[in-house]
């Protein structure tokens, strides 16, 4: 059973206004880590505030573990959305209440007792690494540690799922990795699934399992993210991938590429090396066998969970039959070997 089933989701708010969700589609798998990214206004937000009926979609199917939402009335609805924290962008603190305070507030609300509260607060403090910080104000904090409290309320009612709106787009670099780490480690130790918004694919790729590319209020792509990395069918995704693995060749570098020789062509074209083959020495193998002169321009290797990836920017030389054998046996190993224009 899927933990968060979402059926043909549709919502617009106005009449006339284009969709901010259209029919959209999604299963995430208890345990996972699941990010959806686009662009402002794709719908990203509409779609995750859909998870827990903070906005309703027009049509459609919200199920969260096996519940059908649409159909429980206040009371029901109140106690299935305790079992999905919700992590914001500005953490949406309380300026005057203390870290615990601010921790244990959605169990003040649920109206659980004061002993029992305070009980529970002990165990998450800890769990976010902020037992020091118990009476300090939010004011008296960094940004990574408001998201810590954020983090440990969306817990506090020991949910099992948890929705992250954009949680890391205020924090810096550094302090992102800290929080996505954090997420990680306490999906695994809570057997949590999390569902994240961001429009980074820097943070799907150092977090997400499967990935949900969306575009003007749809899914156009979907798919584990090391395959969604390394083999975009969307032109948007493409691009988003881009900013993250880089592909570019800087202007300057090109025009100091040699000319070909008489009776050779040039082409320019990018690698992107993945599974099995990423620590093959294919650029010599296809030198050497079709007799072509390989120029590496621009290159790197990289993980994307926990698999070797590399891209590469090459000129390749060579006579124009032993060019395209020698891309054409790069392919047939599964490389995906994309031309960066250019052809002489
Ligand atoms: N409460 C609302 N009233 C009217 N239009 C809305 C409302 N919320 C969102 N929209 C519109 O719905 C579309 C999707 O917005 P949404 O906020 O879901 O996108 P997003 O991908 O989360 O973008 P962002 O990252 O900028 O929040 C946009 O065109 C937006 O203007």
């Amino acid at each position: 059973m899927a933990a968060i089933a979402l059926s043909r989701l549709s919502k617009r708010f106005a009449p006339g206004a284009p969709p901010a969700l259209e029919e959209v589609s999604l299963e995430i798998a208890p345990g996972e880590v699941f990010g959806i990214v686009g662009r402002s206004g794709a719908g990203k937000s509409t779609l995750i505030r859909c998870v827990n009926l903070l906005e309703r979609p027009d049509s459609g199917r919200v199920e969260v573990l096996g519940q059908d939402l649409m159909s429980l009335d206040e009371a029901a609805l109140r106690a299935a959305r305790r079992g999905m924290g919700m992590v914001f962008q500005h953490f949406n603190l309380h300026a005057r209440r203390t870290v615990a305070e601010n921790v244990a507030f959605p169990l003040e609300v649920a109206g659980m007792a004061r002993a029992e509260r305070e009980r529970r607060v002990a165990e998450l403090l800890p769990l976010v690494g902020l037992e020091a910080k118990r009476d300090a104000y939010p004011a008296q904090l960094s940004g990574g540690q408001k998201q810590r409290v954020g983090i440990a309320r969306a817990l506090a009612s020991g949910p099992r799922i948890l929705l992250c709106d954009e949680a890391t787009s205020a924090l810096d670099p550094e302090t992102t990795a800290e929080i996505l780490a954090l997420i990680r480690d306490l999906r695994a130790r809570l057997d949590l699934t999390v569902l994240l918004i961001t429009h980074e694919m820097a943070v799907v790729k150092s977090v997400c399992d499967r990935v949900a590319v969306m575009e003007a209020g749809r899914v156009i792509e979907e798919g584990p993210v090391f395959d969604v990395f390394t083999r975009p069918t969307q032109p948007t995704t493409r691009r988003f991938v881009a900013e993250v693995i880089g592909h570019s060749v800087p202007p300057g570098t090109l025009s100091r590429l040699p000319q070909p020789g008489p009776g050779e062509a040039r082409r320019l074209v990018q690698v992107l090396f993945a599974g099995p083959h990423s620590t093959r020495a294919v650029v010599s193998e296809a030198s050497r066998d079709f007799d072509v002169d390989m120029n590496i321009v621009s290159g790197r290797v990289d993980e994307i969970a926990g698999e070797p990836f590399g891209v590469m920017a090459l000129a390749a030389y060579g006579a124009p039959d032993k060019l395209e054998g020698a891309l054409g046996w790069m392919r047939s190993l599964g490389l995906h070997v994309t031309e960066l224009g250019e052809a002489a």
